[in-house]
């Protein structure tokens, strides 16, 4: 690959320029976003080359969109339309099943990839943007079937290069799944946050009792809501699923604590800490 154009030089796409560039110095990476003054830092901190035009695509062996979801849906058939019949079009979304039903009968339908690379942090733009970010990281990959063979191996070289793993799954398996895995631990975070403001009304307090639990809670409640309110409108029936759930256990351990019934909680808490094993040790 020669050239390669990111539509959206914030975390996402910047830490993929960074990583790109990086791990192969004689690619162009040329940026692409609607906020020129992100334009201007990714190019002041050579996270991208030069900026560049939708005119260009026709250019670009590889198109990454890396945008709000909503938008993305609408920017995805544009692209499409622009870009050669040997160009590689990917997008990094949060949710896969809008955009993949967006573009499902596309005529170009073969030169696109529906990505999710599983790594992140609660910052945005270019500034934010972190080299190494996606090594060691999973990236879930819909429908490759999907995508023209050639095109699927330039997007499995790619994630090789950096470092990824790979995962497979239907959109509609994706977006059930990461809205409790992904999805509520936001809502979680952005209402424990609130919880919290609403009623400790000197900052002074939060900052000195803010110690790393506090803070590690609820450190993802500092994310864009530009991106996440997007997200949780695509996914909404899957994310009202998580919070019946999550609300049914918030109620039943208050419950538990009005009866006084703190062997239960006791047990709750308890079988819960197995979340330690799953996450120190799937291979
Ligand atoms: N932040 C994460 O942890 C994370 C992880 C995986 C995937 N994602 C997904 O990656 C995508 C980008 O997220 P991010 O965290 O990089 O956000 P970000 O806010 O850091 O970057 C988004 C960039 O896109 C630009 N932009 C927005 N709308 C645009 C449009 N219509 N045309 C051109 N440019 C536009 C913004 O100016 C910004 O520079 C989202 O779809 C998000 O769901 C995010
Ligand atoms: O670690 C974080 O800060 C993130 O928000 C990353 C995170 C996540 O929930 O794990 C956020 C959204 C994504 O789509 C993928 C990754």
């Amino acid at each position: 690959m020669k050239n390669i154009y990111i539509i959206g030089v914030g975390l996402i796409g910047g830490s993929l320029a960074l990583d790109i560039k990086k791990h192969d110095s004689s690619i162009k990476v040329f940026g692409i976003d609607h906020n020129d003054a992100h334009l201007e830092d990714a190019l002041q901190l050579n996270v991208i080359d030069a900026k560049a035009t939708y005119e260009e695509l026709k250019h670009a062996d590889l198109v990454i969109l890396s945008i709000p979801v909503d938008a993305a849906v609408t920017e995805i058939l544009k692209i499409l339309e622009l870009v050669s019949d040997d160009t590689l079009v990917m997008d990094v979304g949060s949710t896969k099943a809008e955009i993949c039903k967006a573009i499902d009968q596309h005529p170009k339908r073969r030169n696109f990839l529906a990505t999710h690379p599983i790594a992140g942090t609660e910052f945005s733009g270019p500034k934010a943007a972190i080299l190494g970010l996606y090594k060691n990281k999973t990236n879930i990959i819909c429908e490759v079937e999907k995508t023209a063979f050639k095109l699927q191996e330039r997007a499995l070289q790619l994630f090789t290069d950096l470092g990824m793993r790979i995962r497979y799954m239907n959109p509609e398996a994706h977006d059930k799944h990461i809205a409790y895995v992904s999805h509520l631990s936001h809502i979680s975070a952005f209402m424990l946050g609130k919880t919290v403001i609403d009623k400790e009304k000197n900052e002074r307090d939060i900052f000195d009792m803010a110690g790393s639990g506090f803070a590690s809670t609820v450190r993802l409640a500092k994310s864009s809501p530009e991106m996440w309110t997007p997200i949780f409108k695509q996914n909404k029936t899957n994310v009202l699923e998580t919070l019946d759930e999550y609300i049914n256990n918030l109620t039943k351990f208050r419950t538990l604590m009005h009866a006084d019934d703190f062997e239960a909680i006791y047990s709750e808490m308890k079988d819960t800490n197995h979340i330690k094993e799953i996450l120190n040790g799937i291979e």
